[in-house]
């Protein structure tokens, strides 16, 4: 079959229209990625080389896919000479090849995150800066996105908004940070994520003849999600194209969802007058979900009011109604979403990987995760703590970056001292404030010490740091000929990593050991793989991968028929069978309004983040709400989510639905109103009257319920130490009640459940007699 069969009208006229500046715009599940696969396949067809096309994609993952597909159709040795992956991936290896002309060493270290946060707050402490006033969290993030708009410490220092908004959040003294960040990390020979695009953008700016270069060797520049672009890879690309204009976007400004991070929904929108003879494709028809799910989510993201208007069908069946949970606490969510696993499952034939959890934060996931265990369901989860940022890989990479780059100060002082070897926190101080007095990394002072002393040291602690320099040094000169897992695996048994972690012989330190193990399987993987391709094997191309990893990358073989659990964040271009959207309470899902006056803009973004969750899901999708929830440590009582409110009633299966009254719509009716004209300052209109419509709703179901008392008994009678039975916890014991009757609340400890908070008039429980 030929490929283009596999495709509409509107999207083959996308795939084959290759010259000049294309733009498909295009809403969820309607083929953008699958036009710009096919594309390139078409491209290679066409004769194009495959190392002149330029891919640009939101994960690793998705690129990876992507090339799979492409060699189905052109074979696997042209499409592995395709330049495809993320932003950050195709740049760093372009800054590895180009760096020096800027400085840089072609075995620069890329800080993650945890890096960049830890080299901030020792310079806080440097500064004699007070950590509670200069937070660590939102210095980093300022400077993040100084870095994602191109602007860097002298421009920072210079622009008046920025040091005014500075002085208005009390941190009037980040430039000063920032300047120092980006120095300490030049001398470590280190970039973070940010610097990837900023200093790429750099190269291209002041060495012209390296960005002719690659004008020149890329024909053709195709970026899928391009309304998640900030203005750095904006730039990059404009450059990149501005020689053969063949640049190809695909994205849908209605799931834009990362303005947090900088990007910008005007790339997609400013694409026209950036290219006045472009194409434009817009396609029509959702391939992946049922009627209803496209019809629902058409009917919330109507609400928004900027947007580029776009019509989206489906031809596949009708489907289900979504069905809505309604929780009393945030472990019956997580009991209700694992029991309809479980049964449709059995019921329809499903498999776990048929199944996604997507929820607003990170932290929301641990109820999933227990609610699953309980019935053996199993999972995966994205994003949270990695399995690179656990404390045992982190130490063992942080050898291997030393040895790639023995400037890495953050990698150095994480080990300098593990295994212990009696070099302590004052010698390292002494050593960082010597390195930095003389513009020289850690490593070097230490090299140095033996010689010259510059940090004053005494002789037992010079000799202690001899022997380190000297492991370092041996592991250096091996890293010239060995492959990565013969070095990997010098590297921990020799620094004595492994044997420190055998001799803990609790289930931690098991799992610790394990897990050292299960990295090393990895990379012998890595290096069995890339020699198979004809690819460098070394450790420093294993780490590069390793550093660049995102949210959905770490998918492993044996994670294959698991329950998905992730952020709707990360959920982005992903589609399941069977979506589960959780945590559907004002406050969560919308996230609670940042500052005095929540803007707009902020509420669109929310509700263009709960459209993406909806249009992952291909066959039925589920809202779920809790009334109670444990958030930081305390019991809140919530309202469920306004956007439950704003889809068409006509799509929702809802347990009780003339509580949510959706035929008499005047009050969501006029919930959107007040949503579209600006939030004045000083008043919220819009949260009040959605909450007070939300605490309507459930005041109503309340009151529905109470009429209804199925089968408990009277809270009243309820005691501390009586024996009683919950509906789905099963038997416990009362540990406590307290409030006053409507309102009595228990403290009840399950067999099986463990303990719970339950509000006694929901919770219907039976005393047992
Ligand atoms: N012409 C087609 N024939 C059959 N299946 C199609 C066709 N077009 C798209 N699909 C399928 O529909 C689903 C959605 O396509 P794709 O992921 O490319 O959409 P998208 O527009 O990129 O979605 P998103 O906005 O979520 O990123 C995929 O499973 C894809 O294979
Ligand atoms: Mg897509």
């Amino acid at each position: 079959m030929n490929y283009l069969d596999g495709l509409n009208e509107a999207q083959r006229n996308a795939v084959v229209n290759i010259d000049g500046p294309s733009l498909v715009i295009a809403g969820a599940g309607s083929g953008k990625t699958r036009v710009l696969t096919f594309r390139i396949a078409h491209l290679l067809q066409k004769g194009a080389k495959p190392g002149s096309i330029l891919a640009l994609t939101f994960t690793n993952k998705a690129a990876k896919e992507m090339k799979e597909r492409i060699s189905a159709i052109v074979g696997h040795n042209t499409a592995k000479y395709l330049w495809m992956g993320t932003f950050h991936s195709i740049f760093a290896r372009i800054l590895r090849t180009e760096s020096e002309v800027i400085g840089f060493p072609s075995n620069f270290t890329i800080y993650d995150s945890a890096d960049s946060k830890s080299l901030i707050r020792t310079i806080i402490k440097d500064m004699q800066l007070d950590e509670k006033t200069y937070k660590p969290n939102v210095v980093a993030s300022r400077i993040s996105a100084a870095k994602n708009s191109l602007i860097t410490p002298p421009a920072y220092q210079k622009n008046g908004q920025i040091m005014e908004y500075d002085m208005s959040i009390r941190m009037p003294r980040i430039s000063e940070i920032y300047k120092e960040y980006d120095r300490r990390c030049f001398l470590a020979g280190a970039m973070d994520f940010d610097d990837l695009l900023l200093k790429t953008n750099i190269l291209f700016r002041d060495h012209k003849e390296v960005l002719e270069k690659y004008q020149k060797r890329f024909d053709y520049l195709l970026v899928d999600e391009y309304q998640d672009t900030n203005f750095a890879q904006y730039l990059i690309v404009k450059n990149l194209a501005a020689l053969h204009h063949n640049l190809c976007v695909v994205g849908d400004d209605a799931q834009s969802i990362y303005s947090f991070r900088g990007a910008r929904i005007e790339n997609i929108l400013n694409f026209q007058k950036d290219y006045p003879k472009h194409h434009i494709f817009k396609l029509e028809q959702n391939y992946r979900s049922t009627q209803n799910i496209v019809n629902a989510a058409n009917s919330i993201i109507a609400k928004n009011k900027r947007q580029i208007p776009k019509n989206v069908f489906s031809e596949k069946s009708h489907g289900n109604r979504i069905k809505v949970f309604s929780a009393l606490t945030d472990n019956e969510e997580g009991y209700l979403v694992a029991n309809e696993i479980s049964e449709t499952r059995m019921r329809q034939h499903y498999h776990y990987q048929d199944y996604a959890i997507l929820y607003r934060t990170n932290a929301q996931s641990r109820i999933f995760e227990e609610a699953l265990r309980k019935r053996n369901i199993p999972y995966k989860i994205y994003g949270g703590l990695s399995f690179y940022q656990r404390k045992e890989i982190k130490d063992l990479l942080s050898y291997f970056r030393l040895v790639i780059n023995p400037k890495d100060n953050e990698a150095l002082k994480r080990i300098i001292n593990y295994p212990a070897r009696g070099i302590g926190d004052t010698t390292l101080g002494k050593l960082e404030q010597a390195a930095l007095a003389a513009g020289t990394s850690i490593f070097e002072v230490v090299q140095r010490s033996q010689r010259e002393n510059p940090a004053g040291l005494n002789k037992g602690t010079l000799s202690k740091l001899m022997d380190f320099a000297g492991i370092i040094s041996q592991f250096a000169e091996m890293a010239a000929t060995a492959d990565a897992y013969d070095l990997a695996g010098s590297v921990a048994t020799q620094t004595g990593i492994m044997k420190d972690l055998y001799r803990d012989q609790t289930p931690e330190g098991r799992n610790r050991f394990d897990n050292i193990q299960e990295l090393l399987n990895g990379i012998q993987e890595f290096t069995i793989n890339a020699r198979e391709e004809g690819l460098p094997n070394s450790l420093a191309n294993y780490m590069e991968d390793v550093a660049l990893l995102t949210d959905q990358d770490n998918d492993k073989d044996e994670d294959r028929d698991k329950v998905t659990l992730m952020t709707v964040h990360s959920s982005k271009g992903l589609e399941f069978k069977n979506v589960f959207v959780v945590g559907l309470e004002e406050n969560l899902f919308p996230s609670a309004p940042m500052g005095a006056n929540p803007s707009i803009e902020s509420f669109e973004e929310e509700r263009r983040l709960f459209y993406v969750a909806l249009t992952r899901a291909e066959e039925n999708a589920y809202l779920s709400y809790a009334k109670q929830r444990y958030r930081w440590g305390k019991l809140d009582f919530c309202n469920p989510s306004r956007f439950i409110t704003e889809i068409d009633g006509q799509y929702l299966d809802i347990p009780d639905e003339d509580d949510f009254n959706f035929d008499n719509e005047p009050q969501a009716a006029r919930v959107t109103a007040n949503f579209s004209k600006p939030v004045l300052p000083g008043k919220r209109p819009v949260v009040e009257n959605t909450q007070a419509i939300s605490q309507k709703l459930v005041k109503l179901r309340e009151a529905k319920k109470q009429s209804q008392t199925i089968d408990g008994d009277d809270p009243r009678d309820i005691q501390s130490g009586m024996m009683v039975e919950h509906q789905r916890f099963g038997t416990g014991k009362v540990l406590q009640v307290e409030g006053a009757f409507p309102n009595l609340k228990a403290t009840v400890f399950f067999q099986n459940a463990g303990q719970k908070q339950l509000l006694l008039k929901f919770a219907k429980l039976r005393i047992m007699r």
